[in-house]
């Protein structure tokens, strides 16, 4: 097996990792050094999403096929160090989180009844390690409350979070301020403005010892359960802990109008997009084809390998965009393989996978009937693996010795490539497109 490399030193860090990445493996190794004691998640997913204004609560609304609060359980899951995650949602949507939590696989996930508010979904869901008769929600020595709408939470700031919760009794993610919080009069004038640079907005995740949580809403009032918005603050004036406060980066924000759900969408397109494998075969026009691909797509850390085969699947951890390189005119058996591969195994249950079908014509000779029946195959294999979270999509690209001409193709291959990787529409797939 061939394989060549682009430098990744200077691409940006995966927001929400959506893939398992060196970096991360080794900051889980971390964690489960400095990690000693039972960490324990609560996700408060019981609201209705009135800011959104759509029908579905936004913690259900779908990215790239899967709904949002999928992704927050799984930034989690994911983690070694971390136990349960109790996911609390309104008692209508009970059998929907089941589905989800079955079809997603989420095997730390435990769904409990919510509240009326926020703090009373929050304290439902601490009163589920609170039950003597439940050995599946053991007590944990710290809890991190995270809102089921914030998906993009990494591994570092969790890890600083719990140990800080741990050592101080609570701990909070913080963000500065983006505009001056300012107090008005009661007929609407300006009375005063705050000096911004001493003010942090309080995101999530936070963490706390959860014997002072959990005491702490068992001691707060019916107007801190109903009008309250802070977890930190509860700690302080019924337990007299003080929060450590720490930055955290701005993917922390929380989904809540409609066009954070777009937002949402593009970070998690942007990342998978990151990177692809190039499988060129043996044939020399396809490798020359394929390194001149690979230095096209600069902007994305690519792989160059001969063939995808069973036994090597480290590609697999490393990327979800496969472009697959064939000479033979009409015969896309590899690429079939392949896609049928992805669809049997896991990889592509959580997020989709690209499967690019690069058609290199060494000839102009294929007969029109030829062509329909070619295209009515792909067609059907497209529509077959889709099933699977498969997206194939197909390009033809004609072989000439003129240098202008094939650059100017190859040009063309790569910008359809990119496009295809990075809008990952399912409205396209088993199409033929010509660069
Ligand atoms: N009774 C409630 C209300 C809110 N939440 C959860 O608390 C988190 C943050 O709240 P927010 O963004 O306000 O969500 P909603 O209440 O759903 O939105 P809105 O205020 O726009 O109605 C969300 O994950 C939400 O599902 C909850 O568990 N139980
Ligand atoms: O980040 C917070 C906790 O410190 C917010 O207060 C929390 O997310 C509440 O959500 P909202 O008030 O918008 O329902």
């Amino acid at each position: 097996m061939q394989q060549e490399r682009c430098s990744s030193s200077d691409r940006p860090l995966d927001p929400g990792c959506l893939l398992e990445r060196d970096a991360e493996r080794s900051a889980d190794r971390l964690g489960c050094a400095a990690v000693d004691f039972p960490v324990a998640v609560v996700l408060p997913a019981g609201g209705s999403g009135e800011r959104m204004g759509l029908a579905t609560p936004k913690q259900f609304c779908t990215i790239l096929n899967r709904p949002l609060i999928s992704f927050t359980i799984q930034a989690f899951e994911r983690l070694s160090w971390i136990g349960t995650v109790v996911v609390v949602v309104a008692k209508e949507n009970h059998d929907l989180m089941l589905n989800i939590v079955q079809k997603c696989n989420h095997t730390k996930a435990k769904v409990v009844h919510g509240g009326t508010s926020r703090h009373r979904s929050i304290f439902s869901g601490l009163q589920a390690f609170s039950s003597t008769t439940d050995s599946l929600t053991p007590k944990p020595k710290v809890v991190i409350i995270h809102d089921a709408v914030r998906p993009f939470v990494e591994e570092d700031l969790l890890l600083k979070i719990t140990l800080a919760a741990k050592e101080q009794g609570a701990s909070g993610a913080i963000r500065p301020l983006v505009s001056t919080v300012i107090a008005t009069t009661s007929e609407g004038y300006l009375d005063h403005s705050l000096e911004r640079a001493k003010y942090r907005a309080s995101e999530m995740p936070q963490g706390f010892l959860y014997d002072i949580i959990f005491q702490a809403y068992q001691r707060c009032s019916e107007f801190d359960f109903e009008f309250g918005t802070e977890c930190l603050h509860l700690a302080l004036q019924y337990c007299g802990t003080n929060a450590k406060l720490i930055e955290g980066p701005p993917t922390l924000w929380k989904v809540t109008y409609k066009r954070d759900l777009a937002a949402a969408e593009a970070i998690i397109k942007e990342t998978l997009s990151m990177s692809a494998c190039i499988i060129a075969g043996a044939e020399a026009e396809a490798v020359e084809l394929a390194k001149a691909l690979q230095k096209n797509l600069n902007m994305m850390e690519t792989d160059v390998i001969q063939c995808a085969k069973e036994s090597n699947t480290e590609y697999l951890s490393k990327t979800r965009n496969f472009i697959h390189i064939s000479t033979t005119a009409s015969n896309f058996l590899g690429t079939l393989d392949m896609a049928k591969r992805f669809e049997d195994t896991d990889h592509a249950r959580l997020y989709p996978v690209v499967v690019v079908w690069v058609q290199l014509n060494m000839t102009k000779q294929s007969v029109d009937s030829q062509k329909t029946d070619e295209l009515t195959a792909f067609r059907s294999l497209a529509s077959e693996v889709i099933q699977g979270n498969v997206l194939l999509y197909g390009i033809q690209i004609d072989h000439t010795k003129v240098p202008e001409q094939w650059e100017r193709s190859v040009e063309r291959l790569t910008q359809i490539t990119v496009a295809l990787i990075r809008d990952r529409n399912a409205a396209l797939t088993g199409q033929l497109l010509h660069a």
